[in-house]
């Protein structure tokens, strides 16, 4: 599992680290880490040109001490300061006597030419977006040859929620200290960052500050109480161990049978599509019910169908509801039938929009609500541009709202439990993953793993992890369809089960 601590997480870490550590010590240590990558990103150090984009906090500082380090192997560091007269003093001082100099912030013609530009302009205590002052530096390191290094994160990236307000630098590589934070794993933020290497610099994030009667004399805010991540992003093993695996003694009832109530005589496809997700998701079998079964059929003959209400469909351990199924009387039927079941249930598309949040809410079986941005807008009553900037405010205000674990579809999947706790977070998909339909198989899927017997928030996390490998193996670099994500599902099912 990788896990992103919030900023207010990570600053009480180093507040007590620092009082371990000679003075300084922190900070070097990050820039030792800092050097190294920068070394391996320039492969000869010796005459490489190097220059430092430097702010006016600890983001800088880190960048300088670094900076210095490279001077001393040869390299010719020079530091443009943003705000010359608040840099970094021990720094730049450690700079100018390994032989670096100092340039004005005008100066985006040396960013151009450097072989490497370290971004030291802000970190987590960056507000607001970049600064006008720094938009040129940022814009000239991107256009210029050198590899963009970003120090903790890219400056201009939200590192609590991954917004970027305005511009921000676009790096190659992130060297990140002591832990992820959440805007290397969100995006848009994510996107800016390239490849995110952590450096570990000695932080403890297993326990925090406590309460004041649990606190060791000498150990004075440690009290062993566990520390939430912010973000959880699971990685194959994780995934894996959550996959459900028929058992010696198991037969298709055991194993789960998932009923999907979607499509409808204008949107056939989207129940095919929804069958196709569910039939490789782990569930012994899928049941179909309304106005698509003839097509349903056609394209997968296991599946069980049955024209009339979900309620007369016979049992399952979970239910799919909305892709595809429109909004008329029978829709609405479709959807209370579902909704008054006591199993799992996954909501997705026509039945987001024709949700009532205290049908939800009431329900005593677990809801997961699988919108898109421009779904999730509708159920918060906000635009989608909104959802897009703030994507973990989003999932979570939403979870609240419903009472429902929700996962908030795009480049970077979101999921949150309603009762709180870490968020979880997907990337394994890719940009050909935004196709008609793509998000039909992942209800399915998701839906197949939740009658399996995985709860709302593993069936969700689980579900796009697969989803998003899937794309990837069918994509392979080309244009595909909703129905190829949905054949290549048993591969990654597989390259996940590889492990
Ligand atoms: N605190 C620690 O123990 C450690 C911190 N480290 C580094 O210190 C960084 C945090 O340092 P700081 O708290 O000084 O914060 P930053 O260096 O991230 O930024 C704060 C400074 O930038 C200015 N600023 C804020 N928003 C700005 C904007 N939008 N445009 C331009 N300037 C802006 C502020 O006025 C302030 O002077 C971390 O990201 C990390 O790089 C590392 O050295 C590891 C240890
Ligand atoms: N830029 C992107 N990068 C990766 N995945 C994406 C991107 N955009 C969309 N996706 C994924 O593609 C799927 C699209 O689903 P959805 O928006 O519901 O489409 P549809 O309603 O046509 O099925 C979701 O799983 C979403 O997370
Ligand atoms: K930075």
């Amino acid at each position: 599992m990788r896990t992103a601590y919030s900023v207010e997480t990570v600053r009480a870490a180093e507040r007590r680290l620092m009082e371990a550590l000679p003075d300084g010590g922190l900070m070097r240590r990050a820039a030792a880490g800092l050097a190294v990558v920068c070394g391996e990103a320039l492969g000869r150090v010796y005459g490489a040109r190097v220059v430092l984009l430097v702010g006016s906090g600890d983001n800088g500082g880190d960048a300088l001490h670094a900076g210095a380090r490279l001077a001393r192997r040869g390299a010719g560091v020079t530091a443009v300061l943003i705000s010359p007269e608040r840099a970094h003093a021990a720094g730049l001082a450690a700079l100018i006597a390994a032989g670096g100099r100092t340039a004005d912030v005008s100066d985006t013609e040396v960013v151009r030419r450097a072989d490497l530009v370290v971004d030291g302009i802000t970190g987590i205590g960056g507000r607001g977006g970049l600064r006008p002052e720094a938009v040129p530096l940022a814009r000239a390191a991107h256009q210029g040859r050198g590899v963009v290094v970003a120090v903790d994160l890219p400056s201009g990236v939200d590192a609590g929620s991954g917004e970027v307000a305005g511009e921000a630098v676009r790096a190659d590589v992130t060297v990140t200290f002591g832990a992820y934070k959440p805007g290397l794993l969100i995006d848009p933020g994510r996107g800016y960052a390239g490849a995110v290497r952590l450096v570990d610099i000695g932080l403890d994030l297993g326990v925090g500050p406590g309460p004041e009667k649990d606190r060791v004399p000498g150990h004075s805010d440690h009290s062993g109480q566990a520390v939430t991540a912010e973000l959880e992003a699971l990685q194959y093993a994780d995934v894996a161990a959550l996959l459900p695996l028929p058992a010696a003694e198991s037969d298709k009832y055991r194993r789960g049978v998932v009923g999907v109530a979607a499509g409808s005589a204008r949107y056939p496809g989207a129940a095919v599509l929804a069958v196709a997700g569910a039939l490789r998701g782990g569930a012994g079998a899928v049941r179909y019910s309304g106005h698509s079964a003839d097509a349903v059929i056609a394209r997968y003959p296991e599946t069980l169908v049955s024209g009339g209400r979900p309620s007369e469909a016979g049992r399952v351990q979970a239910w799919v509801v909305g892709p595809g199924l429109g909004n008329g009387t029978e829709a609405q039927e479709a959807l209370h039938d579902v909704l008054a079941s006591d199993v799992p249930v996954l909501m997705d598309a026509d039945a987001l929009h024709l949700a009532d949040r205290d049908a939800v809410r009431g329900r005593g079986a677990p809801t997961l609500l699988t919108p898109h941005a421009g779904e999730a807008a509708s159920l918060l009553g906000s635009d989608r541009a909104e959802i897009e900037r703030e994507r973990l405010a989003a999932v979570r205000e939403l979870a609240s709202r419903y009472g429902a674990t929700v996962l908030l579809k795009g480049s970077t999947t979101l999921i949150a439990a309603p009762s709180g706790g870490p968020v979880r977070v997907n990337a394994t998909g890719t940009p050909w993953l935004a196709t008609a339909g793509a998000g039909d198989v992942l209800s399915g899927l998701a839906g197949s793993l939740l009658a399996a017997g995985l709860d709302a928030l593993d069936a969700g996390s689980a579900g796009a992890y697969l989803h998003g490998l899937a794309a990837r193996h069918a994509a392979d670099g080309a244009p595909i369809g909703a129905h190829d994500v949905a054949d290549a599902i048993p591969v990654a099912w597989r390259d996940v089960r590889a492990l």
